[in-house]
């Protein structure tokens, strides 16, 4: 069982603004002898996501995951159990909130769900062990070989006070590049993620 070291912690928004068409919404645990229900995704709560895969994810803590960008698909992340942050960063050219940041706080012992429409950067940092569930809209069948870009998480011009340093990184992640340069290869025709 991951104990929490911040009972008192809520999940929340804690650095920037909303982005356009991220859905960040309390989840209702249902406490009864037994233990207790929560539901963690319906259709009808009109989120941007149409699921078409599920993950289970489990974290070590001081690992980080991204930035990652996806330009076909939605993403949905809900932290089961631990402590992380979310970043996001806007790099949608026709969005209201074009070149914005948002950083989120995340803990198990306060549910909450993030829905997050493509084309924004992202990535997690756990501060705990963690377990957290993800939905993506296209299958990783489909979309790792040509739509799993990333930019290096520490670039400040990605605007997000994690307030972190040397984390765990895959060695992908590791060697992404600056955001200047992440942006470059997306406008270069024919340059694959
Ligand atoms: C994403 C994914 C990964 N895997 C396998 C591939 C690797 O052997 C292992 C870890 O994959 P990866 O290092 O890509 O996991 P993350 O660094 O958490 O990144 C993933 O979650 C971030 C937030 C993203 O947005 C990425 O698109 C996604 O790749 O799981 C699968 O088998 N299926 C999957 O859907």
């Amino acid at each position: 069982m991951i104990t929490e070291t911040r009972p008192d912690l809520l999940s929340s928004l804690i650095a920037g603004k909303p982005l356009d068409g991220v859905a960040f919404k309390a989840l209702t645990e249902h406490t009864d002898a037994r233990g207790s229900f929560t539901e963690i995704f319906r259709d009808s709560w009109g989120t941007c996501l149409t699921p078409a895969q599920w993950s289970l994810v489990r974290s070590e803590p001081n690992v980080f995951r991204g930035m990652h960008l996806h330009r076909r698909h939605d993403e949905y992340f809900s932290l089961i159990e631990g402590h992380c942050l979310i970043g996001l960063r806007d790099i949608r050219p026709d969005s209201p909130t074009y070149n914005q940041s948002a950083l989120y706080e995340l803990t198990g012992t306060d549910p909450k769900v993030l829905v997050f429409p493509r084309g924004l950067l992202h990535g997690w940092y756990f501060f705990i062990p963690s377990i957290h569930v993800q939905a993506v809209s296209e299958d990783y069948a489909h979309y790792s070989h040509d739509d799993n870009w990333g930019c290096h998480w520490s670039d400040p011009e990605l605007e997000l006070p994690w307030g972190i340093s040397d984390p765990v990184l895959s060695d992908r992640a590791s060697q992404f590049p600056p955001l200047r340069q992440l942006l470059k290869n997306l406008a270069t025709p024919g340059f694959s993620a």
